[in-house]
């Protein structure tokens, strides 16, 4: 039998990532290839002619498992009856801004498109934020939608995580699918830290670690994590815009194994209410090692954390407490 459309929001939609995410969504690559969804995409009024050209594009894709999209300026309507809200809108970081430049900017729109989500959205409701700063936007809008279970509320760090694997692969030289179990702590900012120290590849000798395949501790202490934590500003260099692809195609890996589940031996880096585990402060939005069954996320417990690994820990932690500081200071 045919399963119920899924209604995904996506705010920013007329944006460039959301012009990279909606045919994701619609193909199937965020929920599965029998999924039916129905596309809510939101944007502000300036933005709504382009928001209605991306509709026509989605009809004009005749894409098989889309069952209907809703393209608008108003946030009841978005936010609607969705069950999974994908909440990239706001305003990107430019090359030389710094994520706390666009903090006021965005904190502002994260409390106020809460209480929609909060009122209007359907129970159970899954939220994804991705627009920067996303561990505090996502945590801002936890606190003002108070209804919202705190363990429906994650940011994207999966597209750090993602990238961490692409290194160590290019690296090793190896398929990027064979490797796994990197770890991305904290902020996903520059503080962030990308941690191999329980990362594998798969070998035709059996699971190796990547530690002793690269066999390099100074590039894996020093250039690896500085690469993965600047890579963002690489790319805003590169393209003079920040990355679209890739952080769409995260968002989807994101959402599919929170709600299909992570594979068995596997786990992957989601930004998520710190209950306290490895010390980490509770009431931030930290990115940790989860993995996903029956659409619940659970921290990794009992990694073993070296004292190098244990200052990355702390400064991002410390980075994200002045950040919830910031952030209250801009909407008071
Ligand atoms: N977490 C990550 O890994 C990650 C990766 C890349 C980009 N980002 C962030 O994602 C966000 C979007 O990036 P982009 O390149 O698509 O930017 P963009 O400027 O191309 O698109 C953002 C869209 O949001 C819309 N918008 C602004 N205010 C809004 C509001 N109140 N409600 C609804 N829509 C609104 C804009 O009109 C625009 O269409 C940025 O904050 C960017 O920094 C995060
Ligand atoms: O670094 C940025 O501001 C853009 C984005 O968050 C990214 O990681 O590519």
């Amino acid at each position: 039998m045919a399963k119920d459309p899924v209604r995904v929001l996506v705010t920013g939609a007329a944006g460039q990532i959301g012009y990279a995410l909606v045919p994701m969504i619609a193909r199937g690559v965020m929920l599965g290839p029998d999924q039916p969804v129905i596309l809510h995409m939101l944007d502000i009024p300036p933005a709504a002619e382009s928001l209605n050209g991306v509709k026509m594009e989605l009809v004009d894709a005749a894409f098989p498992l889309l069952k209907g999209v809703v393209a608008t300026t108003d946030v009841v309507e978005a936010c609607t009856g969705v069950n999974i809200a994908v909440m990239v809108g706001g305003f990107p970081r430019k090359e030389g801004m710094e994520r706390k430049d666009v903090m006021s900017k965005n904190v502002s729109i994260y409390k106020s498109q809460a209480s929609a989500l909060e009122k209007h959205a359907a129970a159970n409701c899954k939220v994804l934020v991705v627009a920067n700063p996303a561990n505090t936007n996502a945590l801002i809008l936890k606190e003002f939608a108070p209804s919202i279970p705190e363990k429906n509320i994650s940011c994207l760090t999966r597209l750090d995580h993602n990238r961490a694997l692409g290194q160590i692969s290019e690296r090793l030289n190896v398929q990027v699918s064979d490797v796994k179990n990197v770890i991305i702590w904290g902020n996903h900012s520059s503080t962030q830290y990308p941690d191999v120290n329980h990362a594998t590849v798969n070998t035709t000798a059996g699971e190796k670690a990547v530690r002793e395949l690269v066999a390099d501790d100074a590039w894996l202490n020093g250039e690896f994590i500085k690469t993965v934590q600047q890579r963002g500003a690489a790319i805003i260099k590169a393209r003079k815009l920040s990355s679209a692809l890739s952080a769409a195609s995260a968002a989807c890996d994101h959402i599919r194994d929170w709600v299909l589940g992570t594979p068995e031996g596997t786990w992957v880096s989601m930004g998520v209410y710190s209950d306290g585990s490895y010390n980490v402060p509770a009431g931030l939005i930290y990115s940790f090692p989860v993995t996903c069954q029956n659409g619940e996320w659970k921290i990794v417990q009992g990694l073993s954390i070296d004292e190098f690994s244990r200052k990355k820990l702390d400064l991002t932690a410390d980075e994200l407490s002045e950040e919830k500081a910031l952030a209250y200071s801009c909407l008071s």
